[in-house]
């Protein structure tokens, strides 16, 4: 256990109850080689063990770097990290076995079958025999693939290929996982399946942190959210409470326009 701070992140309880932090950030920063100007310039986070953490912003705030730096794919050049209660620093690949990740972009072999692809990346993660092919049953279930598991990833569409990724990241059902953007392209139908998914993932105790620029969703989905912009979390909180906390705000999206404004970014 890394630390314990006594939060409500449970929102249905109204005890507190001291939680441990399974991602504590602090400082963090990032360039990209060749840039004159920081995609992460401070970024500093809690997550508590068990939430669905989502990580807000509008282009280019830079979440995705954040998302990178949180999940060991790309180093920090400065600040703090402990993951899963691992430096992440010093020992990337001691937390990689704890964590799941859901790119943007598709990570799969384009010429194999959904369930090929998800032997070839069960078995790197260790698992073989018959537990492999029960997780493959399951997390197929969970994406609404298992019907069309036996066709060629190349065949897809775009949104059947990102339930795919999705399927990919929990095969070996990481206690951390992180999700870039996993609703974009999905259509409403089996985004509320997977909705209803992530949150069981969540209920059975696995930890998500996801960016998204779905604000109901995030509004109704995460239990704490940090929005980003310009590189910097400027807020950070349970939903409900910094809604409250300011002025004129209804929901999410209110609160979002209010911090970042409304002028188009690049
Ligand atoms: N490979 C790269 N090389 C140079 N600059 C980059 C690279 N990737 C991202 N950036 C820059 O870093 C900043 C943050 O980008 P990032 O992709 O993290 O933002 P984001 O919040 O995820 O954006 P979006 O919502 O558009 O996905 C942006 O200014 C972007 O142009």
């Amino acid at each position: 256990m890394l630390l314990s701070l006594t939060d409500t992140v449970n929102q249905k309880s109204d005890v507190p109850r001291p939680q441990s932090l399974i991602v504590a950030a602090s400082g963090l920063g990032y360039r990209y080689p060749g840039s004159s100007r920081d995609a992460v310039a401070d970024l500093s986070l809690e997550v508590v063990e068990g939430e669905i953490f989502g990580l807000l912003g509008p282009n280019g705030a830079g979440k995705t770097t954040s998302l990178s730096m949180l999940s060991s794919l790309l180093r920090p050049s400065k600040g703090q990290l402990q993951v899963c209660g691992i430096d992440l620093l010093s020992q990337p690949r001691k937390v990689r076995n704890h964590i799941g990740v859901v790119p943007q972009d598709i990570a799969l072999y384009p010429s194999l079958s959904t369930r090929e692809n998800l032997r070839y990346f069960g078995r790197l993660h260790g698992l073989h025999g018959s537990l492999l092919e029960a997780r493959i049953d399951q997390c197929l279930a969970m994406v609404g693939l298992s019907s069309q598991a036996d066709r060629r990833l190349d065949t897809y569409s775009g949104g059947m290929k990102r339930r795919a990724n999705l399927a990919a990241g929990i095969l070996h059902q990481p206690r951390l996982l992180f999700l870039d953007e996993p609703m974009v392209g999905i259509d409403p139908q089996s985004r509320n399946t997977i909705l209803e998914n992530l949150a069981r993932l969540k209920d059975e105790g696995m930890t998500l942190i996801y960016t998204t620029h779905y604000m109901e969703e995030a509004q109704h989905l995460c239990t704490r959210i940090a929005i980003i912009d310009n590189g910097r979390v400027i807020a950070q909180g349970r939903p409900d409470q910094l809604i409250a906390g300011r002025e004129g705000c209804r929901n999410l999206e209110d609160l979002f326009f209010q911090l970042t404004g409304r002028q188009l970014r690049d």
